[in-house]
This record gives C-alpha cells, sequence and structure tokens, in this order.
C-alpha cells in the first residue's frame, strides 16, 4: 500500500520517517473494542479519516511530548477476523502495536498468540502492549491471570472504552513508548528489517501486477 497510494497522501508512508510523526497500529479479532478505545481516547474533536477502500480508519492526534509537536497516526482495520491476517503494508513503518482482546469472548484472547507472530513477522522490535478490554461488563476479570503478556514480557492493561478506565493512560504510556522506539532504533537490525520489508513491498507489488494482467485478485488485498 505504500507504493500503491496512488495519490492518497494519507496512504504515503514515508512520512513517518519524519521525526515528529509516529504510525501505531492496532491488531486484534473483530468486535473486541479496537474502534470504541480508539473513539473513547479522542472524543475531542476527532477526525477519523474512513479509507473504505482498504477497510481502513486512520486517527489523527497531536500531541507535545518533551515541549516537541507529534502527530500520532493510529491505523484501525475492520473486519479483520475474517481474513485471519494483515496485509504486510498495514505493518510496515509502524513504531508501536496495541494488541486487543475482549475479556468476554475466550477466543479473542486465544487469538491473541496469532496476532503477535504475525506482528513479530514483519516488526521483531517495535513495543507491543496487550489490551483487556471491556472489563466494566465483569470487573472480577481483573483478578484473572492472563499469561500471555507475561509470558511475552508485554504490558498488559484492563480497560474498558465503554466508562473509559485505563483508557488515556494506555494510549498515553503507548505513545511514549512508540516515540521513545523511533528514536533510538537506528541499529542495524532495524535497518536490515526495513530493507526486507522494502522488498517484500515491492515484491508483492510485482505479484499484484502481475495477477491484476492475469485479470485475478491478489490474495488478501481485501484487508487493508
Ligand atoms: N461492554 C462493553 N462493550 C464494548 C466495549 N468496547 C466495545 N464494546 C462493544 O463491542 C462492540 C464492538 O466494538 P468495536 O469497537 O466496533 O470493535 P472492533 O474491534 O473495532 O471491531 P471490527 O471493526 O469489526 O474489527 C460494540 O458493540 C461496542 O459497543 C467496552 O469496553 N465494554
Ligand atoms: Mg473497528
Amino acid at each position: 500500500m505504500a507504493s500503491d497510494a496512488n495519490g492518497i497522501p494519507e496512504l504515503d508512508q514515508d512520512k513517518y520517517d519524519a521525526d515528529e510523526q509516529v504510525k501505531i497500529i492496532c491488531l486484534g479479532d473483530s468486535a473486541v473494542g479496537k474502534s470504541k478505545l480508539m473513539e473513547r481516547f479522542l472524543i475531542d474533536g476527532y477526525r477519523p479519516q474512513q479509507l473504505s477502500t482498504y477497510a481502513l480508519t486512520l486517527y489523527k492526534y497531536n500531541t507535545t511530548i518533551d515541549r516537541k509537536a507529534v502527530l500520532v497516526d493510529f491505523w484501525d482495520t475492520a473486519g479483520q477476523e475474517r481474513f485471519q491476517s494483515m496485509h504486510p503494508s498495514y505493518y510496515h513503518k509502524a513504531h508501536a502495536c496495541i494488541m486487543v482482546f475482549d475479556v468476554q469472548r475466550k477466543i479473542t484472547y486465544k487469538n491473541l498468540t496469532n496476532w503477535y507472530t504475525e506482528l513479530r513477522e514483519y516488526r521483531p522490535e517495535i513495543p507491543c502492549v496487550v489490551v483487556a478490554n471491556k472489563i466494566d461488563a465483569d470487573m472480577k476479570v481483573t483478578q484473572r491471570n492472563f499469561n500471555f503478556a507475561k509470558k511475552q514480557g508485554l504490558p498488559l492493561y484492563f480497560v474498558s472504552a465503554a466508562d473509559g478506565t485505563n483508557v488515556v493512560k494506555m494510549f498515553k504510556e503507548t505513545i511514549k513508548m512508540a516515540m521513545s522506539y523511533k528514536q533510538n532504533s537506528s541499529d542495524f537490525m532495524d535497518e536490515v528489517m526495513r530493507e526486507l520489508e522494502n522488498f517484500e513491498l515491492e515484491q508483492n507489488k510485482d505479484l499484484s501486477l502481475q495477477t491484476a494482467q492475469k485479470g485475478l485478485k491478489p490474495e488478501g488485498s481485501e484487508s487493508v
């Protein structure tokens, strides 16, 4: 998608190389509350930009970190469950990831393993937080052990998009982690990963071209 932005400035991902721009992606099964969480955090005057062709919504958030203005783009998709995996460009240049499950539906917790495996394929190093949403439905869940986060060494937040519990805290801490990753990620591995991603995107572009020439839909083309 970075390469087929076709004049949609929102999808030109080179902007994320600029110091003051970060990209944070949201992962998790359908209906776990990804969009509601964004809306709750950005309740005052957010302007989601719906890109329905890609089932993608970009939420923009302006903030100040260490007296520097920072523009955060939150990437959110719909109906991911149907596709089971995301288009590689969704991960491209992301600086942090928010991985959400629904405390009322065990399967959404189990599926975190799949989301996390896919995330690490594309972004092995970026900070990732695990978010247990909908705790308003049953506060007792906060006593339960959700070992996935501990096992992977990831921060876990118990939140509710419905009543706002911990939502601002979770988003603010994630933004800080994204910024800090961005400022310190000029290490060699990251460079290598960037090159690999570009290579894969190029390959995907070639594949899309080939399949388009054959009149076929590239696999997964609907997902983003
Ligand atoms: N009780 C409760 N319901 C919630 C909460 N967050 C979201 N919901 C409900 O869960 C449903 C799904 O929320 P969405 O935000 O649309 O879920 P999503 O993850 O964006 O789903 P997709 O866009 O399909 O991937 C909606 O009916 C919400 O009202 C919450 O914190 N508590
Ligand atoms: Mg949604």
